[in-house]
């Protein structure tokens, strides 16, 4: 499609939107304000730089494909970031793991790491992103071999995994200060017991312990929030995982912490987007990890499906975006992976859009009138509004690739740059 005709789709879609109540034009403009934060994990199979080549994965999480081109070192790593980001409409973010630390080439252990081994990444993002957001990296170490870190029954290996977080919560701030935009810093820990423990409550005790000693310290929110992310069990962790769900709604509700609601951390039937409304009634803020579980937490690439539109329309509807983190989480080592950055984060946005699109005040009308048949109609005749139209002009605006355009370009840089990494 040609510039005349993208324009010509949108003015009539625009008229369309218009004849029920919505503005297209003050929908764009906000639109363009919500940031995503964009997991560099994805870019190299959640491998880290710690060491030359990766560290190899555990913690219950996998990744598997081995389609060519991984990045393997920080500058190949940034440079598909750039890459993707140039196909993406907007400002976003980059959620950084504590194990993508620029150390030089020589190995620093994850209770050592200070700001300085990320002053690059916050060089690097002041003229790029919207912010970065932080995760300490509890899992590919020696000392979470056992499958327990912060609620290991070992002291000496809690402490190390304090001594990590508190000077994760550092960095953050740092990046916070140095960008202007406050880090979310989440917290996920893998530990779990591969069978029936007997006891399910010394654990939880111990990691809660842990907790409130890292956030012991007041650091202020301008420039880092701490968020806390359960699970439902990982591989060899089937049978107890000590930060569950309630686990965790309970410990951040108490400690007033950000709740990190992941859409694959769940029973299969059970969805996030059913849960945003509740957790926000009693958290103070909300992180999303957006991901797609395919029967388990298989962490796919985001698809323009069900459930992406029913979080993206709980976040609409919830008036209270600058409470609500949203983050991205998937690793699919099968496919082309700036083009799984480009895919997920554009059908979020897609999502998002879709959203605003929503003539809400009507539906809400429909909904109190108990007039449930106007409702459905609604719900159903928007699915088929010619929203599409509204997008692509949204990426010509912004000068991004309209429709599937962006795909040749990830195509042209897989053969010219990603192929060469053999
Ligand atoms: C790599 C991330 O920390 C990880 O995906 C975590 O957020 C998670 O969801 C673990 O299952
Ligand atoms: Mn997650």
């Amino acid at each position: 499609m040609n510039q005349t005709q993208i324009e010509k789709a949108y003015k009539l879609a625009k008229e369309r939107y218009a004849a029920v109540g919505v503005d297209t034009e003050a929908v764009l403009k906000k639109l363009q304000t919500i940031p995503v934060s964009i997991n560099c994990w994805q870019g190299d199979d959640v491998g880290g730089f710690e060491q030359v080549g990766g560290s190899e994965l555990s913690g219950g999480i996998q990744t598997t494909g081995n389609y060519p081109g991984k990045a393997r070192t920080i500058s190949e790593l940034r440079s598909d970031i750039e890459k993707a980001l140039s196909l993406i409409p907007g400002q976003h973010r980059l959620n950084l793991h504590a194990s993508y630390l620029d150390n030089g080439g020589t190995f620093v252990d994850r209770n050592e790491i200070d700001p300085g081994y990320f002053q690059s990444w916050i060089d690097w993002a002041k003229d790029r992103l919207h912010g970065i957001d932080f995760n300490p990296t509890f899992f590919s170490h020696d000392k979470a071999a056992d499958g327990f870190t912060l609620s290991h029954p070992d002291k000496s290996i809690r402490d190390f995994w304090i001594e990590h977080a508190i000077a994760c919560r550092r960095i953050a701030s740092e990046m916070g200060k140095q960008l202007g935009t406050p880090t979310v810093t989440n917290f996920w820990v893998p530990d779990a017991y591969k069978d029936i423990p007997a006891d399910r409550v010394a654990p939880r005790e111990r990691l809660a312990d842990s907790l409130d000693e890292i956030f012991a310290e007041e650091i202020d929110p301008s420039l880092n929030l701490d968020a806390v992310e359960s699970k439902l069990f990982g591989i060899g962790g089937e049978s107890y995982t000590v930060g569950s769900h309630e686990f965790y709604m309970g410990y951040a509700i108490s400690r007033q912490k950000l709740l990190c609601l992941d859409a694959g951390h769940y029973h299969p039937t059970e969805k996030i987007s059913e849960k945003i409304s509740s957790v926000m009634m009693f958290c103070p803020e909300l992180l999303l990890h957006v991901s797609r579980p395919v029967r388990w937490d298989s962490d796919h690439v985001v698809c323009f499906d069900d459930e992406l539109q029913q979080i993206a329309k709980e976040l609409i509807r919830s008036d209270n975006l600058d409470k609500i983190h949203i983050g991205l989480d998937f690793f699919d080592a099968s496919i082309n992976r700036v083009a799984a950055w480009v895919i997920g984060t554009r059908n979020l946005l897609k999502a998002l859009l879709f959203a605003l699109l929503e003539p809400i005040e009507q539906l809400r009308r429909a909904e109190l009138n108990m007039d449930y048949t106007q409702r459905l109609a609604y719900f159903e005749e928007l699915k088929s509004m010619p929203w599409n139209a509204v997008w692509d002009y949204y990426c010509l605006k912004q000068e991004i690739p309209v429709g599937l355009d962006w795909f040749d370009e990830v195509k042209q840089y897989e053969k010219e740059v990603m192929s060469k990494r053999v």
